[in-house]
This record gives structure tokens, sequence and C-alpha cells, in this order.
């Protein structure tokens, strides 16, 4: 029997339709080699909607991306918005209304992609930020705004129950990975009420997994290290903001922001996961048709493995890694690089 799975996309803004473009055909052909095929329903959602309505995410569209195997997205935000408007009322409500407790950023030195990093092919680690909780979840207020005695807060807030269940989730990926090492970015020196809260729940879930060690590093320190020794990292486990920050990181130190994939994990499946690139919708280079759609094929890699295809997910990192082996420094267009990956997989 043929599968079909039902696939949501939302190209969103800027570059976000350019990327989508390409990641859809590729997981088409893939889909295809496997026996099985998407449907997909195209969500009109980000700044045009916006402008057009005053909507960022209707709840009836919310009630309608529940039922769908998973969702795509390129990119939300857009200059003639308000900044935190569509970030917040799409993209953020999507992840905590869906419970995309985990957000999932690999990072892997592709053999010959560009990288300060010369001479170092071994980095290859996972970020497991935490994605519906931390300093993200809205928790603040402003008062006497505009004026010389405006206070603004932005609380983080941290439970016990959403600690728990992303480091668990993260010592079990790294129990699954050959190196077996996990280690939490925080800044317990500082923020002692939350980090406190981090380091014992990791020393809490420890003994679960008695083959995976375990180490600690202050976030400013993390991003040392992801520099001068990228290569100690295996796992890393992280609040939602400074996972946010040390992902861009990553990124520009494995090949750029253009090969950084995401996934949006329900890893309890009570709602459809949701795989987009880290990158944002670019406005700099928009409509030019420049941008790298890698991120976004990579990103269907993520979630293909969520459904069940890890070979076809393979298959995606294979094409990438030797489109990237043999890129150079020419610049190429965005439908340039996904015709070389999608030929490599014919
Ligand atoms: N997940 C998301 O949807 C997401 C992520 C980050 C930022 N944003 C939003 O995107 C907008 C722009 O944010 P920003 O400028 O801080 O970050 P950005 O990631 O959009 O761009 C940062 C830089 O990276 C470059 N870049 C990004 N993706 C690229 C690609 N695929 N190929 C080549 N170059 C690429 C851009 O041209 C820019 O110079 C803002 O509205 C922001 O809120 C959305
Ligand atoms: C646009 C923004 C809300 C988002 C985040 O901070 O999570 C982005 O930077 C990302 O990394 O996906
Ligand atoms: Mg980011």
């Amino acid at each position: 029997m043929t599968q079909t799975y039902r696939i949501a996309t939302i190209p969103g803004d800027g570059i976000g339709p350019e990327v989508v473009a390409q990641a859809t055909k590729v997981l088409d052909a893939v889909l295809a080699s496997e026996g099985a095929s998407a449907a997909y329903t195209e969500y009109d959602l980000g700044a045009r909607r916006y402008h057009a309505t005053g909507e960022t995410l209707p709840d009836k569209v919310l009630e309608e991306l529940r039922g769908v195997d998973a969702i795509l997205l390129g990119a939300v935000g857009d200059p003639s918005v308000p900044s935190g408007v569509l970030e917040r009322g799409l993209l953020l409500r999507l992840r905590f209304e869906l419970d995309h407790y985990v957000n999932l950023r690999p990072s892997k030195l592709f053999e010959g992609s560009t990288t300060p990093l010369a001479g170092n092919p071994s980095i290859d680690f996972v970020v497991v930020r935490e994605g519906t909780e931390g300093p993200y979840v809205g928790n603040g207020g402003a008062i006497r705004v505009g004026t010389p005695h405006e206070v603004a807060n932005e609380v983080s807030v941290n439970t016990a129950y959403g600690v728990e269940r992303v480091v668990r989730d993260a010592f079990r990926r790294a129990q699954a990975r050959e190196r077996k090492h996990l280690t939490l970015v925080h800044k317990n020196n500082v923020l002692v009420h939350a980090g406190h809260l981090w380091s014992r729940t990791v020393a809490a879930v420890a003994p679960e997994f008695p083959d995976v060690t375990t180490d600690y590093l202050h976030v400013d320190a993390a991003t040392i290290f992801m520099v001068t020794r990228p290569e100690r990292f295996d796992v890393i486990v992280t609040d939602n903001l400074f996972g946010d920050i040390l992902t861009d990181l990553a990124a520009a130190v494995t090949g750029g922001i253009g090969l950084a994939a995401s996934g949006n994990v329900n890893p309890d499946r009570t709602a459809p996961s949701m795989f987009e690139p880290v990158h944002g919708s670019a406005p700099d280079i928009a409509g030019k048709g420049i941008a790298d759609p890698t991120a976004a094929i990579l990103s269907v890699a993520l979630l293909l493995e969520h459904l069940g295809h890890a070979d076809a997910a393979r298959r995606i990192e294979a094409a990438v890694a030797a489109d990237v082996a043999e890129r150079g420094s020419t610049q190429r267009s965005t439908d340039e690089v996904g015709a070389a990956i999608l030929g490599r997989l014919a």
C-alpha cells in the first residue's frame, strides 16, 4: 500500500518560499523512491496575510495543522511588520501550541564547506534546545513605556516538568550516538534559580543513562569552545534562548547559516512536529534567487527521519555532502543548488 503523508507547508516570508520550493521537490523525489508520497496543503501565513487580514495564526488553521503528519516551514518575519508580531504570533505560537519541546539542531561539518575553522573535520554535534519555556514564554511587561523611567521585564520560566522532559530526551539522543556525551550549557553562576534547576535535573536523570558521560559549561565559555574546540561537543542540552544563540554560532562554524537545519519536535507525538531551517527570512537577499536552500533540504531529511524514513534521510544528507564537497566558491542560484542536490538523488 502506498503511504501518503499529509504535509503542511508554511513558506512564510522573505526567502522562505524560495527555499521551501526546493525542499518539497527533494521530499517528493525521495518519498517516490520509497514508494510513498506527500499530499501538501500550503498555508498562506506571514506578512502578506497579516497585512491583508490582521491575522498571524487563525485558530482554525491551528486546528487543521494538528491533523497533519508534519509541517515544513520556510521562515517568518518581515521588515514591514513590527518586530515580534509574526515571530511570536505565528512561529512561537506554533512551537508552543504543538508542544515542540525539543528544538533539535544538528551541526556537522561537511567536507569542503567554508568554515573559519580550517582543519577541523570532526565537528559533529547536536544541540537539543528547549522549545517551549525560558525567556520565550512572553512572561513580561513594561511600565512607563517611552519615559526615562521605563521598566521592562522579560521573565524566564523554567518548570521542573519542562526541564526534565527535554533533559531526558537529550540523554536518550546522547545514548544513541557513538560518543555518548552530554554537555549542559547554562549560566548557573548567575542565573542561580533556573541554572540550578537545570543542573540538578541533569544530575537526577544521569543514573538512568550510566553509559552517557556529562559535563557542564557556562554559556559564555561554551561560545569559546564552539570556536576553539568544537569537536569536544556531542550532544548539548540548553535553554531556549541560549540554544537560539548557540545554534547560529554553530551554523557559522560549520559551513554557514545556509546549511543549518532544525526540527521542532514533539517527541510524544501528541501533535505534529515542524521542520525548518535555522535561518530567518533574510530580507537582505529575498527575491534575488540566491538563497541557499540546503538548510531547508536538510530539514526535510530531519522530517523524513521523524516519519520513520531514516534511510531516505541519510540519502539526502549524502547528496548534500557530495554537493557541498564540489561547491567551491562560485555563487549558484537557489534553483541551481536545489537541482544539483536533486540530481544526486536520481
Ligand atoms: N525560524 C525563523 O523563521 C526565523 C529565524 C531567524 C530569524 N527570523 C526572522 O527573519 C528576519 C531576519 O532575521 P535576521 O536577519 O536576524 O536573520 P537571517 O537568518 O534571516 O539572516 C542573517 C544573515 O544570514 C543570511 N542568510 C540567512 N539565510 C540564508 C540562506 N539560506 N542563504 C544565504 N544566506 C542566508 C542573510 O542574508 C543575512 O545576511 C527577522 O524578522 C527575524 O525575526 C526568523
Ligand atoms: C524568529 C525567532 C522567534 C526564532 C527563535 O528565536 O527561536 C529564530 O531565531 C530561530 O532560531 O528559529
Ligand atoms: Mg535563531
